[in-house]
């Protein structure tokens, strides 16, 4: 494999190419930001890896940015996304860090055995609808269930589009069902609960001797190989892994679109209950309590989207106004407390 991938191999397409004014194209190079550190980023393009200053106005850019470059390696603009995570900054009113851009497919992982869970995948959709990434559904463990194909039933009910894996992640055989979406220039991330088996998946589908080289290896200045753990992984298929911690820690929050496309057959329907607030909870003419009447809603989905709902809005919250939550509460209990030793001293 060749150290410097083309740009193609980078996910380079159209999309991108088209967003180049002609002087761009005489003037600035293109990249891609493979690794990112607090003094800027580092970028991989038909020059092989560079690091590059930030631009002047200061605008951010993520793991999986396309960006333009001048000569000095400066920074010069960053490409409009594809696909983009974010967060709420910890700890700030407005500000969003974004996590990582331009993914094409989110392999949301689920394990088949106990940790099984509608609900969480439902979460999970949400973030990747959020982003307006593509959601895949892995069921890894299928060797440790028994009931594999009713439980593959009831992830492919939540959405009849959706693709839906059930997967011995241990076994090659496998994961060729996968390799389709590694292909080239094609850029991958994971998402999953802690155990689920997203490493397994990782080093298979890099293969397991590939693995420690897998990275995109280059040359340093002093002529040595080296490999470092870059966000950017390349697939020896010819797709892009993006393995971020920030990935790993996404929360549901500022979401509601997201949870909105996931349960979208009870957004259709709230939009004829009769009052534009119902909470379809106990509302006269809520036509999504009709529909679990009926039976042609499971109840299990509203129970889920409105926990999802309230999930993002709390998340969404900033930190002053949790504290401020807090502080009320406290101030709360402090007044029943004093207020009952009150009453006990018989005040
Ligand atoms: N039987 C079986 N075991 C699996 C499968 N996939 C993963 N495992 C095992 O499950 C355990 C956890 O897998 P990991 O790949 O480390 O899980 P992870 O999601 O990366 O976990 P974190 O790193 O904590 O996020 C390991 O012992 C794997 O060997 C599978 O499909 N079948
Ligand atoms: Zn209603």
């Amino acid at each position: 494999m060749n150290s410097i991938p083309s740009l193609p191999q980078l996910g380079w397409r159209p999309f991108f190419q088209q967003q180049l004014t002609l002087d761009e194209l005489g003037e600035y190079q293109v990249g891609r930001v493979v690794e990112q550190h607090r003094s800027g980023v580092v970028v991989m393009g038909e020059q092989g890896q560079q690091s590059l200053t930030q631009s002047p106005n200061g605008e951010r850019v993520c793991v999986g940015d396309w960006v333009l470059f001048d000569d000095n390696l400066k920074l010069h603009r960053c490409l409009e996304r594809q696909s983009l995570f974010k967060r709420k900054a910890p700890g700030t009113k407005v500000d969003t860090q974004l996590i990582a851009a331009n993914i094409d497919s989110l392999l949301v992982v689920c394990s088949l055995n106990n940790d099984f869970n509608l609900s969480r995948i439902e979460r999970y959709l949400a973030l990747a609808k959020e982003a307006e990434v593509e959601p895949i559904i892995v069921l890894t463990k299928a060797d440790q269930c028994e009931d594999v194909e009713d439980k593959r039933q009831q992830v492919q009910a939540l959405d009849p589009l959706l693709m839906v894996h059930a997967i011995n992640g241990l076994d090659p055989e496998y994961l060729q069902e996968l390799a389709g979406y590694c292909t080239q220039g094609k850029t991958l991330a994971l998402l999953g609960s802690s155990g689920v088996g997203k490493s397994t998946l990782v080093n298979g589908l890099m293969g397991a001797e590939v693995q420690s080289t897998a990275a995109i290896r280059e040359d340093d200045s002093k002529g040595r190989h080296t490999t470092t753990s870059r966000a950017l992984k390349w697939l020896p298929q010819g797709g892009l892994l993006m393995d971020t911690p920030g990935m790993r820690e996404l929360q549901l929050s500022d979401c509601e679109q997201g949870v909105s496309d996931t349960f979208s057959e009870i957004t259709e329907l709230a939009q004829q209950c009769r009052f534009g607030d119902c909470s379809h909870e106990s509302e006269p003419g809520c036509v999504v309590q009709q529909a679990i009447a009926d039976g042609t809603l499971a109840p299990r989905r509203l129970v889920s989207y409105q926990k999802l709902m309230r999930e993002q809005a709390l998340n969404s919250a900033t930190l002053a106004e949790k504290r401020a939550k807090d502080k009320a509460f406290g101030k709360m209990i402090h007044n029943v407390q004093s207020q009952s030793r009150h009453r006990k001293k018989g005040y």
